[in-house]
């Protein structure tokens, strides 16, 4: 089938161009497919306000929000040199979004930068925007592409996190719904979000979001100490069982010295008393040269015992050995 012949004339009709002045990559998709089912379509109505968004097609159609809200119809293609009257959502931008925008914002809308985080000094910023260019305060994404990541939104979370510092979580969450993970940004963040909605101006969002920083920064803190006293207690227990190996090694030590009293140096007499053993020393030829025999190592009591042997033994004048009847 010829390339283009299988589109339909709305989907034909349908194609935009991007701010680089090229048709929007978004095409390769069949819309319809995608979104059927989608909360924009199944409503069948527009945005409360109006969305635009400068479209450099840096990022994978697949996975790029502004893209896909441009699939369903919600978002504007704005020109390069084009400009917007409503709240830009910018990296570009000067004060951060504040409840005092909420007028801006219900009047004339939101705008954003869709490009690449990576290819921001490829974006002629001097030739599009408007008079209301804001940064975002402290959020966390949840998207899948940057989860977790603070600051670094994507185009559907940016536009949503405007709508609900100027106190339209209303809008926020219907934008989002149509993104599966879209309500998490919402969830993670909801802290956060009450407590910028509850501001005045930009200045007053700023000091809160250093006060934000700080609060978390402490919880860290904390957590870390929390972890490292729980790694010294395991350790305690740890160093409780090196101490105690080395007490059983010591105990294990005391039992081969008991072993080595019990079976090497020491004999019984028949009433049971220890007598050490002999220590013989022998040559190389295995003669016995010295011995630390029973004189050297036993009590006083037991020489004694030696002496009251030799007294038993009589000689006659010649040195022979009397034998006692
Ligand atoms: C860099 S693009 C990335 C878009 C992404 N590819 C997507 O799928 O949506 C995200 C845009 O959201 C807005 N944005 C996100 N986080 C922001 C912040 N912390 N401050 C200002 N603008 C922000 C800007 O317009 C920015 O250009």
């Amino acid at each position: 089938m010829a390339k283009g012949k299988n589109k339909t004339s709305e989907e034909r009709t349908n194609r935009t161009k991007t701010s680089n002045g090229h048709k929007s990559k978004q095409h390769h998709i069949r819309k319809g497919r995608q979104e059927n089912g989608s909360q924009a379509q199944e409503d069948g109505e527009k945005f409360p306000v109006k969305l635009a968004m400068w479209d450099f097609d840096h990022c994978d159609p697949k996975r790029c929000s502004g893209k896909k809200l441009e699939r369903l119809g919600l978002i504007k293609n704005l020109r390069v040199g084009q400009k917007f009257s409503g709240i830009i959502v910018s990296p570009n931008g000067k004060g951060v979004v504040c409840p005092e925008d909420r007028e801006i914002v219900e009047n004339f809308g939101s705008a954003v930068v869709e490009c690449s985080w990576a290819r921001l000094e490829e974006v002629p910023f001097n030739k599009i925007g408007g008079k209301h260019e804001r940064l975002l305060p402290y959020l966390v994404a949840a998207n899948p592409v940057n989860y977790g990541r603070p600051w670094r939104l994507n185009c559907v979370e940016a536009i949503a996190a405007c709508f609900a510092i100027v106190g339209h979580s209303d809008w926020a969450e219907l934008l989002l719904s149509n993104f599966s993970w879209g309500l998490t940004f919402m969830k993670i963040n909801k802290e956060l979000i009450d407590v910028y909605s509850k501001c005045t101006d930009s200045d007053s969002v700023q000091k809160a979001q250093e006060e934000w920083l700080i609060k978390i920064e402490n919880e860290a803190k904390e957590r870390k100490e929390l972890a490292l006293k729980e790694d010294v207690w395991m350790m305690g227990n740890v160093n409780r069982e090196n101490i105690d190996d080395e007490d059983d090694d010591e105990e294990d030590d005391e039992d081969e010295d008991e072993d080595e009293i019990e079976e090497e140096d020491v004999e019984y007499d028949n009433l049971g008393n220890i007598i050490p053993k002999k220590e013989v020393k022998v040559d190389a030829l295995g003669n016995i040269i010295e011995s630390h025999g029973e004189s050297d190592m036993l009590s006083e009591d037991s020489t004694e015992e030696v002496e009251d042997e030799s007294e038993e033994e009589l000689y006659d004048k010649l040195g022979n050995l009397i034998i006692k009847s």
